[in-house]
């Protein structure tokens, strides 16, 4: 019997001191403060996400030169597109034809066909400034003049009106075939370098095939002088690989500066110093294989498209 009175009374003075408004404030203090912590840990989270999820979007739009410190783990797992050193260009150039087993034609065939369609892009028939949808390309010794020459015969086939200026020309069957191509297309040569006021009346465009990831050191002749041409010219210029006279990974302040950028396989170093209208990648053709040893990350190409805009 005590111990039943003992048990209630216990009980009762229990329960009147635990839900008392005292108790209860108590508790919401607690709950709040607990829900407190949360949301600041979380309003934390958010915002740290949210920051490293800017630098992401900012490094995907300005590429792989935007500073982005704080988020350094982050940044390398987002999928950027590689920019190359000159090195690095080589050794894939080397290795696509050595390991993979492609030959420089097929691969030049296809480089040269993504620099055509860029150029259909960019500055489609119906919008050129001339009546005649004249175009110069100038090629240079090495293979980006080959991809110069492949790009010239494409455009030929999409209704352009190209003329070519290739004033030093490598003494090998496949340079010797695509010159051949080209005359027996009815694609016009030069025999030298038209001055920049000829340039202005006569093309709508020229295209740069002149150096590409090989280039090094100061243009020597005839070169030289073609680019100071160039540059007095008010013509757009579409620049294959790299704008020539360019240093392949620091650029150049006082070189080209083109309207149209058209990287190959991936763009190298200096492309990141592009200031012009447009950047198209092209060369598809690169194994995935290849891209995940070099961490290319190349963005994928829209359908059966063989080139892409950045
Ligand atoms: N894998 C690819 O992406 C492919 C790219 N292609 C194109 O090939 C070029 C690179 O070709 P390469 O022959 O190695 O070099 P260049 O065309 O840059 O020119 C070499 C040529 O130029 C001379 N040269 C070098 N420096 C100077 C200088 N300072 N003054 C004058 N002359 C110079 C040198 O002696 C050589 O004669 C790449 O960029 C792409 O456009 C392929 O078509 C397909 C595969
Ligand atoms: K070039």
């Amino acid at each position: 019997m005590w111990r039943q009175i003992w048990y209630w009374t216990t009980l009762l003075k229990w329960s009147r001191w635990s839900w008392s408004p005292q108790v209860l404030v108590r508790l919401m203090l607690n709950v709040g403060a607990l829900l407190g912590i949360g949301l600041l840990v979380t309003s934390r989270a958010a915002a740290s996400f949210s920051q490293t999820g800017t630098c992401l979007l900012s490094a995907a739009a300005k590429r792989h030169h935007q500073n982005c410190p704080s988020s350094r783990s982050a940044s390398t797992m987002a999928q950027t597109l590689k920019y190359l050193g000159q090195e690095e260009a080589q050794k894939i150039d080397e290795e696509l034809f050595s390991d993979y087993g492609f030959s420089v034609d097929q691969l030049m065939e296809l480089a040269g066909l993504s620099c055509a369609t860029a150029v259909t892009r960019a500055y489609p028939l119906t919008a050129l400034v001339r009546s005649r949808p004249s175009l110069l390309v100038i090629c240079g010794p090495g293979n980006n003049g080959g991809d110069g020459l492949v790009c010239a015969r494409h455009l030929r086939l999409f209704g352009y009106e190209p003329t070519i200026l290739y004033p030093k020309r490598p003494n090998k069957v496949l340079f010797q075939g695509l010159t051949t191509q080209c005359e027996k297309m009815d694609i016009p040569f030069l025999t030298q370098m038209p001055e920049a006021e000829v340039i202005d009346e006569a093309y709508n465009l020229v295209i740069d095939a002149i150096f590409g990831f090989s280039f090094k050191g100061s243009v020597r002749e005839p070169f030289g002088s073609i680019l100071d041409e160039l540059k007095k010219s008010t013509v757009p210029i579409a620049s294959i690989d790299i704008p020539s006279g360019w240093d392949v990974e620091q650029g150049s302040t006082e070189g080209l500066q083109p309207d149209t950028l058209i990287s190959l396989t991936a763009p190298k170093k200096s492309a990141s110093l592009f200031t012009g209208r447009y950047h198209f990648l092209g060369g598809r053709f690169v194994p995935p294989a290849l891209d995940r040893k070099y961490q290319l990350n190349l963005p994928p190409y829209p359908g059966t498209d063989c080139v892409l805009q950045l």
